[in-house]
């Protein structure tokens, strides 16, 4: 029978229980998770945009720096401004390396030499950043089976075939012992991914693209757990727009319906940022860095059994995201009906 003081009693200890769960993962999420001095890391795409930022970030920092891409000359422009920033660190971190290598990532073949190359030029990776990706937004209906094994090759290949062989070559083989001399413990690699928020919120024009994104997301809850196994983690980040190249370039094709709902919905982030935001993120220990508030709502909204760092604000904002997004989507669609209405049904148009 629940008299006054039993609730109260319950209430009391239910508080007392969540606070210290809250402060228990706090502690454990409190240590930087992903430090990069003298660390070696490859940089997939990383010879403009969020990739580049990445690579110049993770220098700035003291980590080598491998970055791979197709075009040798956007790689070689990339490659001088990172080793602008390791040439600034020299006094801190005299042992950096940059390496600079051509690569189509969605041939498994040219994956591994890419691996093979890093390895060779700036030692044992021990962290795998996948940046290299990109939209061809448009319609379904309009898409040919190449364009949409295309988006399949660019974004889910091109992580998968490189992140495969770093999988299997870390799985094999013990972490170099840490460079830099503050770090006492030999910290995690890591194998980190770059998905979009797109993949957590449904949008008309990216039919090509979520499917890959989504599946890149899927892979890290798996990769995360069997990575226990070899104390390998697996991470994906979600960020929302990135003001890139590759933003500039797909809205030559986004459709208009499209860009009416990121007007309304996203606003773009520099490239730094994001890779700030999403290197915060990672630091503690997020599976699925996000790089804005209300994407962090929806990755709460989302999220299932993967592991967040901060569960109880993130379980507060799940409850939150359920409600927002019957709104969200509602005003996503009112937008595509719009357009219906006005363009009429294509059998129905004059
Ligand atoms: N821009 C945006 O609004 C958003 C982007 N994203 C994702 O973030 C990541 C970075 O995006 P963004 O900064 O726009 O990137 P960009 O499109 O500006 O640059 C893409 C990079 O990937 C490289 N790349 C592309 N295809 C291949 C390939 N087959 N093999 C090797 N390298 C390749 C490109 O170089 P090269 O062409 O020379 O090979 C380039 O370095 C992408 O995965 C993207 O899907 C997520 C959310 C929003
Ligand atoms: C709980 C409620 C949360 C609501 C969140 C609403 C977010 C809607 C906008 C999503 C925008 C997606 C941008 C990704 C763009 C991208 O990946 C391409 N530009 C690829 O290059």
């Amino acid at each position: 029978m629940a008299t006054p003081t039993n609730s109260l009693l319950v209430g009391a200890s239910t508080a007392t229980a969540l606070i210290v769960a809250t402060y228990l993962t706090m502690g454990l999420f409190s240590k930087n998770q992903l430090p990069v001095a003298g660390r070696n890391v490859i940089v997939t795409g990383g010879s403009q945009g969020m990739g580049k930022a990445v690579a110049i970030l993770l220098a700035s920092k003291g980590a080598s720096v491998s970055i791979v891409a197709r075009d040798p000359k956007k790689l070689a422009a990339a490659g001088e401004e990172i080793q602008a920033v390791v040439n600034a660190n020299a006094g801190k971190y005299p042992d950096q390396k940059v390496a600079v290598i051509s690569a189509d990532l969605s041939d498994p073949e040219q994956a591994q030499r890419a691996l093979d190359e890093s390895e060779a030029q700036i030692g044992d990776t021990e962290i795998l950043w996948t940046c290299a990706g990109g939209a061809i937004p448009g319609f379904f209906k309009e898409y040919s089976p190449a364009d949409l094994q295309h988006a399949m090759n660019t974004n889910y290949w091109s992580a998968v075939y490189i992140g495969h062989a770093v999988f299997k070559l870390m799985a094999s083989r013990p972490p170099p012992a840490p460079k830099d001399p503050n770090q006492k413990v030999t910290p995690q690699r890591k194998i980190i991914f770059t998905s979009s928020l797109a993949a957590f919120c449904p949008l008309v024009g990216y039919s090509s693209y979520v499917g890959p994104k989504a599946a890149l997301r899927a892979l890290t809850d798996t990769l995360r757990q069997e990575g226990l196994l070899y104390d390998i983690g697996a991470h994906c980040c979600c960020p929302g727009g990135i003001l890139s190249p590759g933003y500039d370039n797909e809205n030559l094709t986004k459709p208009d319906v499209l860009k009416k709902i990121e007007e309304e919905d996203d606003k773009p982030q520099t490239p730094e940022d994001v890779a700030k935001y999403c290197l915060e993120e990672l630091e503690r220990g997020q599976t699925l860095p996000v790089t804005f508030f209300l994407a962090r709502a929806a990755r709460a909204g989302i999220v299932g059994p993967t592991p967040r760092a901060g569960f109880f604000f993130e379980i507060l904002l799940s409850w939150a995201a359920a409600i927002i997004f019957i709104f969200v989507r509602r005003g996503h669609d009112g937008i595509v009906l719009k357009e219906r209405k006005a363009k009429g049904l294509p059998w129905e148009q004059k």
